[in-house]
């Protein structure tokens, strides 16, 4: 849908056109490279909105509706939910924000070449990528923690690894394929919190 004059004759903008046309930042890496702590970082900082797919699908669980308990299996199995599914929980947050957001980080998407390509089909394009990139031992050890306080259901050994397998079958050729536009930063996410924030704030600088 394009742009259409009101009865006052100004020019309304359909919630399509206002979403294409924001600043959107896809932020991938594997479970527990530090998406979410890099993120929460931006939104402090430039006030960007933050929505992490993961926790627009926990919240569907934790609704306890049909679609959550259907939901709640294929994660605890450490799989992808339908790219639908995912799709238009991120395209309904984003049209609730639109009005009063300067950029969306989204986090956690897309997990697979597919998902983006829809993204761009269904949304619109992404100015930068933020490859959160940390070693496959740090993200168990992370997220092992992280399974002692976060109630996460997903934050144990057998279902991280299936997490970890999948993002480097099916998530690692999402960076290959935006990087042939030249919009991935590489993040070292070895290095200690703030560091690499100053790393990622250096990439969000650069933004025209
Ligand atoms: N686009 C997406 C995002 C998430 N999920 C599912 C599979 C994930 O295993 C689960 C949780 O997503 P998170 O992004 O929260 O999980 P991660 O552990 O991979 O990321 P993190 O721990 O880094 O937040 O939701 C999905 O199918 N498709
Ligand atoms: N040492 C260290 N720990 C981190 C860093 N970033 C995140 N963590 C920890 O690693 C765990 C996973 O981080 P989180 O942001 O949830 O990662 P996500 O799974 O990619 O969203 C959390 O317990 C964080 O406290 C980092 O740069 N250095
Ligand atoms: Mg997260």
């Amino acid at each position: 849908m394009g742009c259409s004059a009101s009865c006052s004759g100004r020019i309304v903008h359909s919630d399509d056109d206002k979403i294409k046309d924001a600043k959107i930042i896809f932020v991938v890496g594997g479970p527990g490279s530090g998406k979410g702590t890099q993120c929460e970082k931006v939104v402090a900082k430039y006030g960007y909105t933050h929505l992490s797919s993961g926790d627009l699908l926990r919240a569907e669980v934790a609704s306890g509706s049909e679609r959550g308990k259907t939901l709640q299996a294929i994660m605890q199995k450490g799989e992808l939910v339908p790219l639908d599914t995912v799709l238009d929980m991120i395209k309904d947050a984003m049209i609730a924000k639109v009005d009063v957001s300067k950029g969306f980080l989204i986090d956690g998407y897309p997990r697979e070449v597919k998902q983006g390509e829809e993204f761009e089909k269904k949304i619109g394009a992404p100015c930068l990528l933020l490859y959160i990139d940390a070693k496959g031992e740090t993200m168990v050890k992370r997220l092992m923690k992280r399974g002692e306080t976060s109630g996460r259901s997903d934050d144990n050994e057998e279902t991280i690894k299936k997490r970890l397998d999948l993002y480097y079958k099916a998530t690692e050729p999402v960076i290959a394929f935006y990087s042939s536009r030249g919009i991935v930063r590489k993040i070292d996410s070895e290095l200690p919190v703030d560091e690499v924030f100053g790393h990622v704030a250096k990439a969000i600088d650069g933004l025209k």
